[in-house]
C-alpha cells in the first residue's frame, strides 16, 4: 500500500503525477495546490485516464492542507519558476519561504514519509525543508543532468541510448559537472577519441534547460518522466543507482549535493568511493561552494523573514 503526496499541481507537477499515477504502482495519490479549483479538476481528468487505462488508484485533488496525510513519498514541486534569463539560485529566498510554511504544515501529519524536492534551487530547497522539517529530504538532483548527458553522447555517436551509462554530479544546474570516470560506450570508458569533446558535452547539459525555457516556458517532459522513476525506485524498492541529492553532513549543516547512490526505500549506499581522484574532487568542490552560497542565501532568507 504505496500513498504519495504531489504538492504543487503546475507544469510540472502534473506531469510528475501523471506519470506516477498512470504506472499504476501507487495505490493512492493526493495533489494539493493553492490555486482554487486546480487540484480538483485535475483530479477529473487523472480520473478519466484512470478509467481508460482501467486503473483503480484513488486520487484526491484538493486545497485543503490537512488532506495532506499519511503519506509514504511527498513530492514538493510548489514554488516559483524560473523567467527566461534567471539562475535558479534566484529563487532561494522566495521558494525558500515556502518551504519553510510547508515544513511546519506537511511534515507533523506525514511523518517517516520521503520528501522528494523538485522546486528550485532544488538542492537548497532539500537542504531547507530538511532544516526545517527535520524530516528525511532528498532533491531530483542530477538525475535530470545525467539522462541530458546520456541523451546527448548517444545522438553523436549514433549509438542507442541505453548503450551509455554514466553520471553527472554536484549542484543540479550550472554547477553541475559530468563525472567522467563513471561514463561508458558500450561498456567501454568514454574517450574523446569516439567523436564527441567532453566541453561540447558539458556545455550541452549546462546549457540545454535554459534554451526550452525560453521557447517553451518551462521544462516538463524531461524531468517529469526522469522524477518519475525516483519516485518509482523509491515506491518499489528498486535499489538502481541514479544522480539525486541526499543529506551530506558538512561544517554545522546538513546540505544536498548529488552523486551516484543506490536508491530504493532507503537512499545508498553512495558510488562515491568508486570514482577517480579528479571526479571526487570535483565533487568536494562542489560540496564546499554549495556549502558557502547556502549559507550567504540562508542570511538574506532570515534578513528578508525579520524585516516583514
Ligand atoms: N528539479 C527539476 O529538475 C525541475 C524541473 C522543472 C521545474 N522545476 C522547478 O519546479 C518548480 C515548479 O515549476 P513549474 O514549472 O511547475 O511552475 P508552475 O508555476 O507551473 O507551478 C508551480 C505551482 O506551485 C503552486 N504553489 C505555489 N505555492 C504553493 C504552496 N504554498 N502550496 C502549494 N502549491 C503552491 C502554484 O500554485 C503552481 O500551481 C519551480 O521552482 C521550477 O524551477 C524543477
Amino acid at each position: 500500500m504505496t500513498k504519495v503526496a504531489f504538492i504543487g499541481a503546475g507544469k510540472i507537477g502534473q506531469t510528475i503525477a501523471f506519470n506516477v499515477i498512470m504506472g499504476g504502482y501507487v495505490d493512492e495519490a493526493i495533489i494539493y495546490d493553492i490555486i482554487p479549483e486546480l487540484p480538483e479538476k485535475f483530479e477529473h481528468e487523472l480520473r478519466h485516464a484512470l478509467a481508460s487505462r482501467k486503473l483503480k488508484t484513488e486520487v484526491l485533488g484538493t486545497n485543503n492542507i490537512d488532506d495532506v496525510s499519511g503519506s509514504d513519498i511527498v513530492v514538493i514541486t510548489a514554488g516559483k519558476p524560473r523567467k527566461p534569463g534567471m539562475s535558479r539560485r534566484d529563487l532561494f529566498v522566495d521558494n525558500a519561504k515556502i518551504m519553510i510554511d510547508l515544513a511546519d504544515k506537511i511534515a507533523k501529519k506525514n511523518r517517516g514519509a520521503i520528501y522528494i524536492m523538485v522546486a528550485n534551487p532544488v538542492d537548497m530547497m532539500a537542504s531547507v525543508f530538511m532544516k526545517y522539517s527535520g524530516e528525511y529530504t532528498i532533491s531530483t538532483g542530477d538525475q535530470v543532468e545525467t539522462m541530458r548527458m546520456r541523451s546527448y553522447l548517444a545522438k553523436k555517436l549514433k549509438v542507442p541510448v541505453y548503450d551509455i551509462n554514466g553520471y553527472v554530479g554536484g549542484e543540479h544546474g550550472e554547477d553541475a559537472v559530468v563525472l567522467w570516470s563513471t561514463v561508458t560506450v558500450k561498456g567501454k570508458p568514454f574517450t574523446e577519441e569516439m567523436g564527441v569533446s567532453k566541453s561540447e558535452v558539458e556545455d550541452y547539459v549546462k546549457k540545454i534547460p535554459g534554451e526550452i525555457i525560453r521557447v517553451m516556458g518551462g521544462t516538463t517532459w524531461g524531468p517529469g518522466t526522469i522524477i518519475e522513476e525516483i519516485v518509482r525506485a523509491i515506491a518499489l524498492n528498486e535499489n538502481k543507482v541514479m544522480s539525486i541529492a541526499f543529506p551530506h553532513k558538512y561544517e554545522d549543516e546538513v546540505i544536498h549535493v548529488s552523486e551516484p547512490v543506490v536508491v530504493g526505500k532507503t537512499i545508498g549506499p553512495s558510488l562515491e568511493p568508486l570514482l577517480d581522484e579528479k571526479d571526487r574532487w570535483h565533487l568536494m568542490a562542489s560540496i564546499k561552494d554549495f556549502y558557502s552560497v547556502y549559507k550567504e542565501n540562508l542570511k538574506q532568507l532570515e534578513e528578508s523573514i525579520s524585516a516583514k
